[in-house]
């Protein structure tokens, strides 16, 4: 588990104090995968620096397992960072060693005995599924080949939080995709608390269990995927299941109501089931259905016919737990 509490993180710039991050209290439970999205300049690097200990914090605590690594002295700062292992957009793998040896470098600064090395460098191979590549050097990898043995890297000293800042900013759909499969896999056998920040939401609807958005150095929302998505009212919810850019508007032909909705009721015939039993016309105008993990999620535009009762299938809609915005002609 990841205690963030009260963090702040104020620069000095000539004159002017740069406040970066305003306050940040989060904690993300053991196994839990976490996102963290922000814009540009919404203190992201900064969050990333302040939890690696890079940075000091100006004030609050960040702790792992209950154990504060902020306010520490000199000589448990060097063992408060090995609780949090870091993955970084570019692998920033030496060159001039093998993979193996790119996976041993924690161990050796640490004085880890070689032959507990060895063994060590030879499980995590095999965990992040490059055994084969063992001897081969960064340049002879591909990007995804690279990201997995940054990854083994990162896990060498077994922290307890594996913290990704932009995992896959710089790779493909496909070893997107591959690269955030490997990290729910390692979550799944190691039991490790991840946290993801990244600008990409299709990284946050693959990977994570919860999500906060961070802007001018706050959270602002906060919550599981689920709650995020189907939270009209957030801000969230637009990003991670958008409707198609070009969804059309109230245009007077009878009521338009955005609808969002997840897991049983997703299954379910809502849109025929309204038309049955208020006895009328229902137009889809707009529409996206996905599934994340093992639940589907629909963010639906529709258009009822203009005598109908929109007060009664509104109270029906939101009764069956849809959240509903009734759309107001612009
Ligand atoms: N060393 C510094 N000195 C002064 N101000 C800084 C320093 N580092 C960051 N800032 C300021 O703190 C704020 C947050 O910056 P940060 O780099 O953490 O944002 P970010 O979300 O990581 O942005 P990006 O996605 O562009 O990297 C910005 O206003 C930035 O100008």
């Amino acid at each position: 588990m990841i205690t963030i509490s009260d963090l702040r993180k104020v620069y000095r710039q000539g004159n002017n104090d740069v406040v970066a991050l305003d306050g940040v209290s989060l904690e993300v439970p053991t196994g839990k995968i976490h996102g963290i999205v922000g814009h540009s300049g919404a203190g992201k690097s900064t969050l990333v620096r302040c939890l690696t200990l890079l940075d000091q914090p100006t004030s609050g605590t960040v702790a792992v397992n209950g154990k504060e690594l902020t306010n520490v002295s000199d000589d448990e700062l060097r063992n408060a960072r090995r609780r949090i292992g870091m993955v970084f957009q570019h692998a920033n793998l030496f060159d001039s060693r093998t993979t193996e040896q790119n996976i041993a470098y924690p161990l050796e600064l640490v004085g880890t005995p070689k032959k507990d090395v060895a063994k060590k460098v030879s499980e995590l191979l095999e965990l992040v599924g490059l055994t084969q590549f063992a001897k081969g050097y960064p340049s002879q990898l591909s990007g995804g080949q690279r990201q997995r043995v940054g990854i083994a890297r990162a896990l060498a000293t077994d922290p307890d939080v594996l913290l990704c800042d932009e995992p896959t900013s710089a790779l493909d759909p496909q070893t997107t995709n591959e690269i955030l499969e490997l990290v729910k896999e390692l979550r799944n056998r190691l039991n490790i608390t991840v946290l993801i920040i990244t600008h990409e939401m299709h990284v946050v609807k693959q990977a994570c269990d919860s999500v906060s958005l961070l802007e001018a150095g706050k959270i602002v929302e906060h919550g599981d995927i689920e709650a995020v998505i189907t939270n009209p009212s957030g801000r969230l919810a637009s990003t991670l299941l958008p409707l198609p850019g070009d969804a059309p508007q109230v245009d007077g032909a009878g009521p338009v109501v955005d609808l969002l909705y997840t897991g049983d009721q997703a299954t379910e015939p809502v849109i025929s089931g309204i038309a049955r039993k208020f006895n009328t016309d229902v137009n889809v105008l707009a529409g996206s259905v996905e599934h994340l993990g093992d639940q589907q999620f629909a963010h639906l535009r529709v258009q009822f016919a203009p005598d109908a009762d929109l007060g009664a299938i509104v109270e029906y809609l939101k009764s069956a737990g849809i959240a509903v915005t009734v759309k107001e002609a612009k």
